[in-house]
C-alpha cells in the first residue's frame, strides 16, 4: 500500500525533527510492506533498496545525487531527500515496514531550520512531474527488494571515497568509509587507521 499526501500539517523527519514541505511542491508519501522473506538482521536490505531506487529515479533528471547513511538523499552537500524507517518485528520478522519519504521536488524556497535542504527545481531550474517520478521510484522499489543491491549502494554513498570530518560522542576525526553491514552498522577507519562501528545516530558528518 502507498500513501501519498499532497501536504502534512505535522510531518515527521527522523527523531524528533519535522518535515517542511510547502503544500502541493513536493513528493510526500509512505510505503506499507510486508517484508517478512528479508530476516531481521538484513533489515538494512529494505533502506538499501528505497535509497537506490530513489537514487536512479532522481539521475534521470540531475548528476551528483548520493546517498548519504543511513536514510538520506544528497546533492552534492544539500539535502534532497528524506527517508523514515519504522519496523514491527514479530517472531525474528519483520511483520510491517512503513518507509515514509521527502523528497523536494518543485520547492523553491525553504524556511525551516533545516541546515541545508535543497530540492530538484532549486538544482535544475525545471517542473517534475511528481506522479512520474513516484511511479518510477516505485518500480524500481520492487525490483530492488527482490536483488542484491549492496554494491551499488556503497558505490553511491555520500562521501564513499576519502578521509572527510565526523563526530561521535568523544569528539571530530577524520574518517574515510570502509563498509555498511548487513544491519545497518555503519564501518568507518580513523586517521590512526583505527576502524569504528556506528549505528544510526551515533556518529555525525560534518558538512
Ligand atoms: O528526517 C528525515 O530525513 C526523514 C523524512 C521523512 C519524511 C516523510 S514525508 C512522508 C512521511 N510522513 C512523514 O511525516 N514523514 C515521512
Amino acid at each position: 500500500m502507498v500513501v501519498v499526501a499532497d501536504y502534512q500539517t505535522a510531518g515527521r523527519g527522523c527523531g524528533t525533527n519535522k518535515w517542511e514541505s510547502e503544500r502541493g511542491k513536493n513528493l510526500l508519501f509512505s510505503i506499507l510492506i510486508h517484508p517478512v522473506e528479508v530476516p531481521v538482521m538484513k533489515q538494512f536490505h529494505i533502506s538499501m533498496a528505497i535509497s537506490m531506487a530513489i537514487f536512479d529515479a532522481l539521475e534521470q533528471y540531475i548528476g551528483d545525487v548520493s546517498i548519504k547513511w543511513p536514510n538520506d538523499i544528497y546533492w552534492r552537500n544539500g539535502k534532497l531527500g528524506g527517508i523514515l524507517i519504522e519496523n514491527r518485528l514479530q517472531g525474528g520478522c519483520i511483520k510491517d515496514c512503513i518507509i515514509g519519504i521527502g523528497l523536494n521536488v518543485n520547492q523553491e524556497q525553504f524556511f525551516s531550520d533545516a541546515p541545508n535542504p535543497v530540492s530538484l527545481k532549486q538544482i535544475h531550474a525545471e517542473d517534475t512531474d511528481r506522479e512520474q517520478l513516484l511511479r518510477d521510484i516505485l518500480a524500481r522499489f520492487e525490483q530492488y527488494m527482490t536483488q542484491d543491491v549492496k554494491a551499488r549502494y556503497l558505490a553511491h554513498l555520500y562521501r564513499r571515497k576519502g578521509f572527510h570530518p565526523y563526530t561521535d560522542k568523544q569528539g571530530a576525526f577524520m574518517a574515510e568509509l570502509v563498509d555498511v553491514e548487513a544491519d545497518g552498522h555503519l564501518l568507518l577507519r580513523d586517521d590512526n587507521g583505527t576502524q569504528r562501528r556506528y549505528a544510526f545516530k551515533e556518529v555525525t558528518f560534518i558538512i
